[in-house]
């Protein structure tokens, strides 16, 4: 195809008049030119050229898809000058493309499933929109004492204590300037062991927080689920049928996964149907959504019977080119049971590798740096963010290819991820599963709900 002539509202092209006037929505005519000759010419209808409506276009689908445009983005100007300057001093000059998509659809009104690649920014990506509801609904809410009636409060339930603590420090960056105090809700309906809340409230009512049951928060107006899919399969175990549904009725919820099903989708309309069926569920992705972070290495190492997987573990902290233990790099081994956590621990102390322990005893330890390995199960791989870690050991392998992405995903700054894999066939399937994520992570295509669920067919297989 020629483009003869390229004016403000003209284009001109040979020969292929259906394409252009069905890519640009204009209209094509034959118009005679010079020598008797005649050629194609497309007329754009409105004012616009034909790059910037085709732009426009495109903004508009990656809008009704949930993405966000991948040019220069900017914090939504919805936020409170606060906010952003809060933002600008933490040196996060620029929203990340999930945070971009979902923080307008949250202040909007909508209910929100964030799901992006891990270390994408969706904790800041509710937290935001959360902060500027919450300073939105209090300005109006005092009665003739001028004192908070019926204060809007939030709760944000996540899988693990290790999370709520971090989402509580999150969310203190931005206390200075709004006044809100994220508390961490300690005492609650459900044992601390399946799931934490960290219980959104203004300052002074946080303590008064800590002796309520998360199931009677009496302002509650928005739930955030992070780990979303991690939430929904502890479901199964009826560990979030205590869901406070009721008192939310008309308010809004948001969801955050770094890997989503079909599944997860389904429960999460459910649940905001439940909610308010007014307001719509917006899926805000990114384009690096199911795929392994760039600067990570992958390795696979062959065990021919499980005893050598102990062999390879002590060769790799001790010597070898990676010797973990000579340069100090702090380490994740998982392991799919708490049961084989407690043996690979037990195994290192035996062979005078100290310094190391699952995550009740010594997550503070590792924190600080007094720690250099911690040996932890798959819940450790949801969304704590510690960008010391260098290395990721899979003891046992990952369940699944999500299950990888979340273990995998702990390298913020990049490192090392060794898998140890036996002869059997599921644990050869995800190798391949992998490899193949692996050689096409440069050039894949932005994934659609379709393809994360053949993904997940072709790992689960
Ligand atoms: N807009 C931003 N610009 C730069 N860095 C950001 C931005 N938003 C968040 N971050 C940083 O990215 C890191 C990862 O953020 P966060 O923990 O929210 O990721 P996540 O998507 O929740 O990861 P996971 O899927 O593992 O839970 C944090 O250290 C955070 O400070």
């Amino acid at each position: 195809m020629r483009i003869s002539a390229f004016t403000n509202n003209k284009l001109q092209c040979w020969p292929r008049k259906t394409l252009w006037s069905g890519a640009l929505g204009g209209r094509a005519s034959l118009e005679p030119v010079a020598g008797g000759a005649r050629r194609l010419a497309l007329r754009i209808d409105d004012r616009r050229s034909g790059p910037a409506r085709l732009e426009s276009r495109m903004l508009r689908r990656r809008k009704r898809t949930g993405l966000a445009p991948t040019g220069a983005l900017t914090w939504s100007r919805a936020l409170s000058l606060g906010i952003r300057s809060t933002l600008g001093s933490l040196g996060l000059e620029r929203p990340t493309q999930v945070q971009a998509a979902a923080i307008p659809a949250a202040l909007s009104g909508s209910h929100v499933f964030l799901t992006a690649q891990t270390g994408s920014g969706k904790t800041l990506g509710y937290i935001l929109p959360l902060i500027e509801l919450l300073q939105r609904d209090h300005k109006g809410q005092f009665d003739e004492k001028g004192s908070a009636a019926h204060r809007s409060q939030a709760l944000i339930v996540v899988p693990t204590r290790e999370l709520a603590l971090q989402v509580v420090r999150v969310w203190e960056a931005f206390t200075a300037v709004t006044g809100l105090v994220c508390a961490q809700l300690t005492r609650c309906a459900l044992r601390r062991s399946e799931s934490v809340a960290a219980w959104v409230t203004p300052a002074k009512e946080a303590s008064a927080g800590n002796g309520v049951l998360w199931n009677r928060v009496p302002g509650l107006r928005y739930l955030v689920l992070d780990e979303a899919d991690a939430l929904f399969s502890m479901q199964r175990h009826n560990q979030l049928a205590a869901l406070p549904l009721k008192q939310l009725r008309g308010g809004q919820m948001w969801f955050a996964a770094a890997t989503v099903t079909r599944s997860n989708l389904a429960e999460a309309e459910r649940l905001t149907q439940a909610v308010s069926p007014s307001r719509r569920l917006f899926v805000a992705r990114d384009d690096g959504l199911h795929r392994p972070p760039l600067d990570a290495r992958v390795r696979f190492e062959q065990v021919e019977h499980p005893p050598q997987k102990v062999t390879r573990l002590l060769g790799m902290l001790r010597g070898g080119p990676d010797g973990l233990l000579r340069d100090g790099r702090s380490t994740l081994i998982f392991c799919n049971s708490i049961q084989t956590c407690r043996f690979v621990q037990y195994t290192l102390h035996e062979h005078g590798i100290l310094g190391c322990g699952v995550p009740q005893r010594i997550v503070g330890a590792f924190m600080n740096g007094a720690a250099d390995v911690l040996i932890c199960s798959d819940l450790a791989a949801r969304g704590l963010d510690w960008p010391f870690v260098r290395r990721v050991i899979c003891f046992d392998a990952p369940l699944s290819y999500h299950h990888f992405l979340h273990r995998v995903g702990r390298l913020r700054q990049g490192g090392i991820c060794t898998i140890l894999l036996r002869r059997a066939k599921r644990e050869q399937a995800l190798a391949e599963c992998i490899s193949e994520r692996l050689s096409q992570r440069t050039t894949l295509a932005p994934q659609t709900t379709g393809s994360i669920s053949m993904a997940r067919r072709r790992t689960s297989d």
